[in-house]
């Protein structure tokens, strides 16, 4: 078996599934772990988590059922549950082999709205003990999210289970894909000045998913005879026998036409839902003026975007994919209105609250972005039009929309069983939840595939660099340039099964043999001749050193950016950039940001490299320039300047230092949300500096940590990235004039590709001259 994809991508896909742990250690397969949430270190812990203690939490539940949402985990717990019949496109792959895409869907669930699932593989494909063992499941789980069952089964499985279970069931490639669809829809049809009971619809795939959005779609009031049904068979026609069941039927038109190219002329929706390649261009050129189509089967589309726009330039179009626009897919509906039906204990997920998203996610795609959320985006604004019908699936905003709709919906509509009192606190509460979720990376790669730059490797030919150029290429972020030999690039290349172009969409830099070898000879005397370097000296660095070559190439322009340091010390590769590049007009001297990503949140530390001692004034000058580039992620900093101290709780050198680093902040930089000296914990734990520090100007948690000494801050960073299992970002290189950065030996390749976008960033809102 083998779906249609790049070698490449698959096995990036399966090294990402069979995994490794940022320290080297064991690898961990699979997506997911099960972690505690209460201490469990001494005596009494144990004697509280377990017996005698568990006790009484049991009788309290026998007691009072309601009572198992305050004491255990189920009121936040859905089970993802397949019998693996029908995968994704890949069909009745069986549910072992199906496991993969149940822990997909667990961690989305995770990411996008902190709900917790145990995926449930079930082997079972007869509908009446398939609903056995999803009902004997009541106890377990907050709700259930059946997945990737085949049609006719599921409808029996849903309307069974839902009956039967006092807690929402979902079929979500049914109902999560018909809401997006029909939001997509209904947006769709309002830029073609269409009306949905006019429309003509065809589909292809008479399954779970088709029939739930033609139901949906008819719900909100098309026209049951203007809707064409094909399957595998072909048309669903009134007397057809084979393959034919009561949820098909409801469809079946009296015709004669027995085929997909018979039923679509003149269609002003093609919703394929059913397997790729089915959709021909002949067939698209012979449907209804700007039609919409959404071929949405996965992973494989019905038709390609690009040979639908040539068969008709009006159309819109629509697939389950992230890698084109308009991604219609269930992801941008099943964790959000989980998270609002379990947060009102709903005892199901009714119409109400169904058509309450849909009217959520398509008011959303029209929303001008408001400013955290352009900025979030890196400036980008979002204009809603033919290619952005819905919402990206990392818009911030899905679960702020979609979870208090479905909430309120469910409260109006009686199936709450814990209304929420205060809407406008249960808001915050998400608000807070999309800050602390770690997406801190996709601003920045939003914003560096709006101008894309050229990007220079000092390292080019290492595996890491050549696999981050393969990334920023299919990604879009960079233009990157290679230093290295161009046979040995080109047989590494080769060798990771990596596609680029050397000279097409890679430019190379041959230290061996570069036309601009001369110019660069000269540039690098230009800079450097004054500080020790001699033309012998020059002309030997620039045809050896790589991390010179990267410097002198961005300093004359034939790079917007540089990456340097995935071998070598930090220090000497500074010296050559300091020699190149220099420090911009507003810094008085280098500094370095490590970005930590943790299950918390993220968290930059700095000083992490540069300075082992600074002063009170370098400190407040490094605080004010990471502010900045902290700003470029899209988030507000707030500042605490760490210590051993609280608030004068000490008074040693190192306490007294950071409290005139903050005198001269509040002086300097009077609108930086900044406080100190405190203590690390005080820091990140605002109950904690509340109930210390009462008197802080520091609110919620301080995300930019401004430690006294590079030991401090380098330790702790080592320290969080190995104990907390966080994902570095950097060091990012501050103070230097142009965008120039030096990774650590220890980077992955995702690594320099995240700091790849990063510079690509700095290099667009670097104007001459100035600090990047
Ligand atoms: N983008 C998204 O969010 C989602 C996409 N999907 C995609 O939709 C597809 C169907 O999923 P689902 O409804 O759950 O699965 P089902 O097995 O329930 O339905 C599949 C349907 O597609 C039909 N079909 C299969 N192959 C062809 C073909 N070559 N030509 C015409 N019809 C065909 C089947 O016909 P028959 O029954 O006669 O065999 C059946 O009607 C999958 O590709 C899946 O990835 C599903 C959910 C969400
Ligand atoms: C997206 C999804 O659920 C599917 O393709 O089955
Ligand atoms: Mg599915």
């Amino acid at each position: 078996m083998a779906s249609n994809m790049s070698d490449e991508l698959r096995t990036g896909a399966l090294v990402y599934h069979r995994g490794a742990t940022a320290t080297g250690a064991r690898a961990r397969p699979g997506k997911l772990e099960i972690q505690a949430t209460k201490p469990l270190g001494n005596q009494r812990d144990l004697a509280l988590a377990y017996s005698p203690g568990v006790a009484a939490a049991c009788e309290a539940i026998y007691d009072d059922p309601a009572q198992a949402a305050e004491l255990t985990i189920r009121q936040n717990l859905v089970a993802v549950l397949t019998n693996g019949t029908a995968v994704l496109g890949l069909g009745n792959i069986g549910p072992l082999a199906g496991k993969p895409v149940m822990e997909g869907k667990a961690v989305l669930f995770k990411k996008f709205a902190g709900i917790d699932v145990f995926d449930i593989e079930v082997a079972e494909t007869d509908a009446k003990r398939l609903i056995e063992v999803v009902c004997a499941l009541e106890p377990t789980f907050g709700g259930i999210n059946l997945e990737d069952i085949k049609a006719p089964e599921c409808f029996e499985v849903e309307e069974a289970c839902r009956a039967r279970m006092g807690i929402p069931v979902f079929h979500d490639d049914q109902h999560g894909t018909a809401i997006i669809v029909t939001a997509a829809i209904v947006n769709g049809l309002e830029l073609a000045g269409k009306a949905l009971p006019s429309v003509k619809i065809v589909t292809s795939g008479a399954g779970a998913a088709a029939l739930a959005c033609l139901n949906l779609l008819v719900t909100l009031g098309a026209k049951r005879e203007n809707i064409w049904v094909t399957d595998i068979e072909g048309v669903v026609f009134e007397g057809r026998e084979s393959l034919m069941d009561r949820w098909k039927s409801v469809y079946a038109q009296k015709t004669d036409a027995r085929t997909l190219a018979e039923v679509i002329p003149g269609a002003d929706v093609f919703l394929g839902l059913s397997a790729g390649g089915v959709l021909k261009p002949a067939m698209v050129a012979s449907m209804a003026d700007k039609p919409m189509i959404l071929a949405l089967a996965n992973p494989t589309p019905e038709i390609m975007p690009d040979e639908a726009r040539k068969a008709s330039p009006g159309a819109m179009i629509c697939t389950g994919r992230s890698d084109f626009p308009n991604q219609v897919n269930n992801v941008l509906c099943f964790p959000y209105i989980f998270r609002g039906a379990l947060d009102v204990a709903a005892s199901e997920i009714n119409e109400e609250m169904k058509a309450a998203a849909v009217r959520a996610i398509a008011a959303l795609a029209r929303e001008p972005s408001s400013d955290v959320v352009s900025r979030a985006y890196g400036g980008e604004t979002r204009l809603f039009g033919p290619d952005s019908l819905i919402p990206s699936p990392f818009d911030p905003r899905l679960i702020l929309r979609i979870a208090p709709a479905v909430a309120r919906a469910a409260m109006e509509s009686g199936v709450a069983k814990r209304p929420i009192e205060d809407l406008r606190a249960y808001e915050d509460q998400l608000n807070r939840f999309v800050f602390r979720s770690g997406f801190v990376m996709k601003p920045v790669f939003t914003a560096a595939r709006a101008a894309p730059k050229r990007v220079i490797y000092a390292d080019g030919e290492d595996e890491r660099a050549l696999r981050a150029a393969q990334v920023a290429i299919e990604e879009g972020i960079a233009v990157p340039v290679l230093i290295g030999r161009p046979h040995v690039i080109d047989v590494r290349a080769r060798r990771y099964g990596l596609t680029f172009k050397p000279g097409v969409d890679v430019e190379i830099i041959n230290p061996e043999d570069d036309k601009r070898y001369r110019d660069y000879v000269a540039l690098y005397l230009e800079r450097a001749g004054r500080r020790g370097v001699n033309p012998d000296r020059a002309r030997t660095v620039v045809r050896t050193n790589t991390t010179v070559i990267a410097a002198l190439a961005l300093q004359r322009g034939d790079a917007d950016a540089m990456i340097c340091g995935l071998e070598g010390r930090f220090r000497n590769h500074l010296r050559y950039i300091d020699q190149v590049i220099g420090l911009g007009p507003e810094a008085p001297d280098y500094s370095t940001l490590s970005l930590l990503i943790s299950g918390r949140g993220a968290y930059f530390l700095t000083d992490t490299y540069v300075t082992p001692d600074p002063t009170a004034q370098s400190i407040a000058d490094c605080a004010i320039l990471c502010a900045r580039s902290v700003e470029r992620f899209g988030l507000t900093p707030k500042i605490a300047l760490l210590s051993h101290s609280n608030f004068g709780s000490d008074d040693t050198p190192s306490a007294e230092k950071m409290r005139e680093a903050l005198a001269i902040l509040r002086r300097t930089a009077p609108g930086l949300e900044v406080d100190g000296e405190m203590m690390g914990d005080v820091a990140v734990t605002p109950i904690l500096r509340d109930r210390l520090l009462p008197n802080s100007t520091l609110s919620g948690v301080a995300n930019l940590l401004v430690f006294p000494n590079l030991d401090a801050a380098n330790i702790a960073t080592q320290l969080i990235k190995a104990l907390a299992d966080a994902l570095p970002v950097g060091p990012i290189l501050v103070g230097a004039a142009k965008p120039a950065h030096i990774l650590t030996p220890s980077v992955t390749a995702r690594g320099v590709v995240n700091m790849t976008a990063v510079a690509v960033v700095e290099s667009q809102v670097a104007g001459p001259g100035s600090a990047a």
